[in-house]
């Protein structure tokens, strides 16, 4: 089932572009990534899904269900964990959490306790003497403790330690095998390539690739390392495919996209000490996709 099907989303600030071409479908049970630079549209597009903007064209169904007439039945099976997090000062933790839980109609005592001691957050502090981070948990707990079957989280996890982050990464882990959809932007590579079973990859308001993990990493370049005595840099340097070729001592290092049969052809002509064929991490794949004007 589709959880969240994007349609020719564009959304603009006055002439400002927030967003111009977003088309995205998630299914039920995907932790599913989204990312891009600063100002490339990830806000806005979670933003507009939520209904807290409204879109200039273009039509998003969560559930299967129009954001436009369903919002409220929508908003019960949502959870969403804001970019910046903002409360009223003057509560304590519990009595923003427990206010937070009065929208809704189950009891919401179990998860708060369960969340919160979790993420070792401290029920019983005023919020204005909460840290950055211990806000950001604040956030967490108020996204997640209604239940919700879809967990959107814009940016989710600056501020938060590395032990509360891997904490946090287990928790989000847990809900996806319990049947939960999860959706989040993120600009660190490494926690969506930890995570996601599938990314859009958003540039200047626009789509640029949606793809399985998998598939992103096989079909693009290939880092290979060649140690060997012979000189090789010729035999490699004009072979349609390569680039970013370097050579130190007896190694050398390019990067590779085509018939892995064709090359392994040129490798076995030479002498080799060693031979590295690597894919490219989410890192490497995100700035490929930036450096080009197309796809
Ligand atoms: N309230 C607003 N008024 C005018 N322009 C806005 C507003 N909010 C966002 N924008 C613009 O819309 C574009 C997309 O911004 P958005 O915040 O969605 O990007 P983002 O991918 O979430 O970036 P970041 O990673 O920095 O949060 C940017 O050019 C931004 O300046």
């Amino acid at each position: 089932m589709e959880i969240i099907k994007i349609t020719g989303l564009k959304k603009y600030y006055g002439k400002q572009r927030g967003v111009e071409d977003v088309s995205l479908t998630v299914n039920q049970g995907e932790i599913f990534g989204f990312i891009g630079p600063n100002g490339a549209g990830k806000s806005t597009t979670i933003r507009t899904m939520l209904s807290l903007l409204y879109p200039t064209a273009g039509e998003i169904s969560l559930f299967g269900m129009d954001i436009r007439n369903s919002t409220v039945k929508i908003a019960e099976k949502v959870g969403y964990l804001p970019s910046e997090v903002a409360y009223y000062e003057g509560m304590t933790v519990k009595e923003l959490l427990y206010y937070s839980a009065s929208f809704y109609k189950k009891d919401c005592s179990n998860k708060i306790a369960e969340l919160s001691s979790l993420l070792e957050l401290d029920l019983s502090k005023k919020i204005e003497d909460l840290s950055y981070g211990n806000r950001k948990k604040v956030g967490i707990v108020q996204g997640l403790l209604h239940d919700p079957e879809l967990i959107i989280l814009d940016e989710p996890t600056g501020g938060l330690d590395p032990l509360i982050q891997q904490k946090f990464f287990t928790l989000l882990q847990e809900e996806n095998r319990k049947g939960k959809t999860i959706f989040f932007s993120s600009h660190i590579l490494s926690e969506v390539q930890r995570l996601c079973h599938r990314v859009a990859i958003i540039k200047e308001g626009k789509i640029l690739k949606v793809s399985t993990m998998k598939s992103l990493r096989e079909e693009n370049y290939k880092k290979i390392t060649v140690e060997t005595k012979d000189s090789s840099r010729e035999l490699f340097m004009h072979l349609p495919g390569v680039k970013d070729l370097t050579e130190k001592e007896q190694e050398l290092k390019f990067m590779y996209k085509g018939n892995l049969k064709e090359i392994l052809s040129q490798l076995q002509t030479l002498d080799l000490q060693n031979l590295l064929i690597e894919e490219p991490s989410l890192e490497e794949i995100f700035l490929h996709y930036y450096e080009k004007e197309e796809i």
